[in-house]
């Protein structure tokens, strides 16, 4: 069973549900990021989305955009988020890392070499925002063998018959954007979340993890009753930006740790 697969069935056992943290690799520092991975684990993190800095994040809103300036001002780029995982992963066996990232910097490196070298950092899945299922078969082939599972994205407006395609190709979990709009939004309907989970349980055998505007415990509560996971990226990154360089770890311990208490909460 792969360290993603792991995770979910471990907190299902205990009818709980999973939390992803999200952060930006070298934000704000690279030498910071190992530090605020563990924090993460610490805090109650059962898998970390690792964000890979990009010049054009389209995807992306102002404070998790200002995360990706503030790594590539230290030249943080794919190999050295790599590293860090390779770090990571040194004392940490268990918990999932998935990168997120957009296509350009993973085609400069190439396929077979991003596989090869991610596997063997010990990442266990990949994001690509800007790659549609329909063009990532090449990609998928490639990761395969190396046992990284591709993480697609569903949206609201996303119609059945691509749910159904990317049920096909998706492996350990699928993300489904609880909103129209760019990360770090605002106003999350939770009860219209819920109405499209029974279509998207129907056609996926790989649990759901819901994010886009989850930004405190109640949301994550929210959606903790309906989803498999929780994923929460730019309240984490709002904590990074307002922290001292010695605050910063615990800050984001005690966040991360708040939220998880408010999920459990809630399925209890
Ligand atoms: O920041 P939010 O609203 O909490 O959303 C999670 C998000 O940050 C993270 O998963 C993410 C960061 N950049 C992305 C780009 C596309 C999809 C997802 C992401």
């Amino acid at each position: 069973m792969s360290r993603i697969e792991q995770a979910f069935e471990a907190r299902a056992k205990n009818k709980q549900k999973v939390l992803i943290p999200f952060i930006t690799a070298g934000d704000p520092h690279p030498d910071v990021t190992l530090n605020l991975m563990n924090a993460l684990v610490d805090g109650g993190a059962d898998l970390i989305e690792l964000g890979i800095p990009f010049s054009d994040p389209m995807a992306d809103g102002p404070v998790i955009q200002r995360a990706s300036e503030r790594a590539l001002k230290h030249k943080v780029g794919l190999v050295h988020v790599l590293e860090m995982v390779r770090a990571f992963r040194e004392s940490n066996k268990t918990t999932p890392v998935v990168l997120m990232g957009y296509a350009n910097p993973i085609e400069r490196m190439g396929y077979d070499t991003f596989a090869s070298e991610a596997s063997k950092a010990g990442v266990d899945g990949v994001l690509v925002v800007d790659l549609p299922p329909e063009e990532s078969d090449k990609f998928v082939e490639t990761l395969a063998p190396h046992q990284i599972a591709p993480i697609y994205l569903l949206a609201p407006t996303t119609p059945e018959f691509r749910v159904k395609a990317i049920a096909e190709r998706a492996k350990g979990y699928v993300y489904y954007v609880s909103l129209k709009g760019v990360t770090g939004a605002a106003h999350v309907d939770y009860s219209a979340v819920g109405d499209r989970m029974p279509e998207l349980k129907k056609y996926l055998n790989v649990p759901v993890g819901v994010g886009f505007g989850i930004s405190d415990g109640q949301g994550a509560a929210a959606v903790a009753k309906v989803a498999d996971a929780v994923i929460i990226g730019s309240r984490l990154v709002k904590e990074i930006e307002s922290s001292s360089p010695e605050t910063m770890a615990d800050n984001l311990r005690v966040l991360v740790s708040s939220i998880r208490t408010a999920m459990d909460e809630a399925t209890a």
